[in-house]
């Protein structure tokens, strides 16, 4: 038996960095998803080996079980149902695992990623051979959560395989797990997290694992129910970027400067909740969602401001900012920043041709544009007879 799990990425409408510090952070999950096939061999296949195959970046991993379980020490079986953080040795284990892989340098990127892979599999299954196929529909390394929905559709997939979720195989289709099979993903995805950001807050793998959109702080999720239609124009500067030594950097500002940066972590906790609560407060009419709207978008600019006192803006985000502006319209960074994707907010009486003219001004600079669903649906998984390709 085949299983599939499918995970979706998440903009950051407020609060990112200063979430890792503390502060209130605001996310949603969109449209766009990472999938995931795990099966395990048959005995006629005769194959002894753990396969990573990332089909879209056609790659392909392979460890013998036996290297595995000789590197890793036989860490010995662990329950699924305990998530548990990877050790420094073992870290390092993995990694030379992970390095004898000969990565193309322009993916070294990746490493990060499959250790996590190696981790959260030997953890919940041991060192049993498998294939699983990834596939995805985010940008990697962008701001959209690539490393969270891959650790979330992982989770979801390794646990659907495992005796510590009860499941009903006959479903057709994408089904949700329970509240407690949710909880469970949602912490081994953590600690996937982990391995590839260093130190996450946690709302990535939380708004992936659960959808909707969520308000965030200190690990408590708290489910927002939106008020008004909200429409956002997500651009890829396409300029690449790593969140695990962006998080640093402002951690290390933070060092630096503590009373200076804990103002400014303050200040986004308060904005995160204005944020919250505009999009919840009812509306009555038109001019009512124009008013929430003109609130977001100053919240928007205030948030983009503090996020350069952080440190973590960019000349491409910069760029996208100057060039909406002319059309009157806020943007700001979202995600880890230092390039990757930032965020317009597309208000409801705006013509259409305004933003099919900012959309051709933004994709002549060479950045990429999209309109997402937000607050859309978290993990989901299924179950198929047919086997991986
Ligand atoms: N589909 C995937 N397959 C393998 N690794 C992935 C995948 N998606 C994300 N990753 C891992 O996550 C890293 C990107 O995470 P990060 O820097 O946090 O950016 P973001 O989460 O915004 O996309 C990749 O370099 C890789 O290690
Ligand atoms: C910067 C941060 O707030 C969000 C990072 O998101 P992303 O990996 O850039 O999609 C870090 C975190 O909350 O773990
Ligand atoms: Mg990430």
């Amino acid at each position: 038996m085949e299983v599939r799990a499918r995970a979706p990425g998440k903009i950051i409408l407020a609060g990112e960095h200063a979430v890792v510090h503390g502060s209130t952070a605001v996310a949603a999950a969109i449209d766009l998803y990472t999938y995931i096939s795990l099966r395990f061999p048959t005995p006629q296949d005769n194959d002894d080996t753990l396969k990573l195959h990332l089909k879209d970046l056609d790659l392909e991993f392979s460890w013998p079980v036996a290297k595995i379980k000789e590197v890793l020490l036989d860490m010995g079986s662990h329950p699924a149902s305990s998530p548990l953080s990877c050790s420094f040795e073992t870290t390092k284990a993995l990694v030379s695992l992970v390095e004898e892989q000969n990565i193309p340098e322009a993916k070294s990127g990746l490493a990060s990623g499959i250790s996590a892979f190696l981790w959260l599999y030997t953890s919940i299954h041991g060192y049993k051979p498998a294939k699983a196929v990834v596939t995805s529909e985010l940008p990697l390394g962008s701001g959209l959560g690539s490393s969270a929905a891959f650790c979330v559709a992982l989770s979801a997939a390794l646990l659907a395989l495992s005796d510590s979720v009860k499941l009903d195989f006959s479903h057709q289709g994408w089904q949700m797990y329970g509240d407690n099979e949710l909880e469970l993903v949602n912490k081994w995805a953590f600690e996937g997290e982990k391995m590839i950001h260093g130190k996450p807050s946690g709302i990535d793998n939380t708004v992936s694992t659960y959808g909707n959109m969520i308000k965030f702080r200190s690990g408590e999720l708290t489910r927002i129910k939106t008020n008004m239609p909200l429409k956002m124009l997500i651009t890829n500067t396409k300029v690449g970027r790593n969140t695990k030594a962006l998080v640093a950097s402002v951690s290390e500002r933070a060092v630096r400067y503590p009373s200076a940066m804990t103002s400014v972590f303050n200040a986004v906790d308060s904005i995160s909740n204005e944020v919250a609560t505009i999009i919840q407060s009812p509306v009555s009419d038109d001019l009512a969602i124009t008013e929430k709207e003109e609130k977001l978008e100053e919240l928007m600019e205030m948030s983009q401001g503090l996020l350069q006192c952080m440190g973590v803006s960019h000349s491409s985000i910069e760029n996208v900012i100057r060039t909406t502006l002319k059309y009157k319209l806020s943007t700001k960074l979202t995600g880890a920043g230092g390039g990757g994707c930032v965020l317009t907010l597309l208000p409801t009486l705006l013509s259409g041709t305004v933003v099919d003219k900012v959309i051709a001004e933004l994709e002549a600079c060479g950045y990429q544009c999209l309109i997402a669903g937000i607050g859309g649906r978290g993990m989901e998984i299924s179950f198929s007879g047919s086997s991986l390709t």
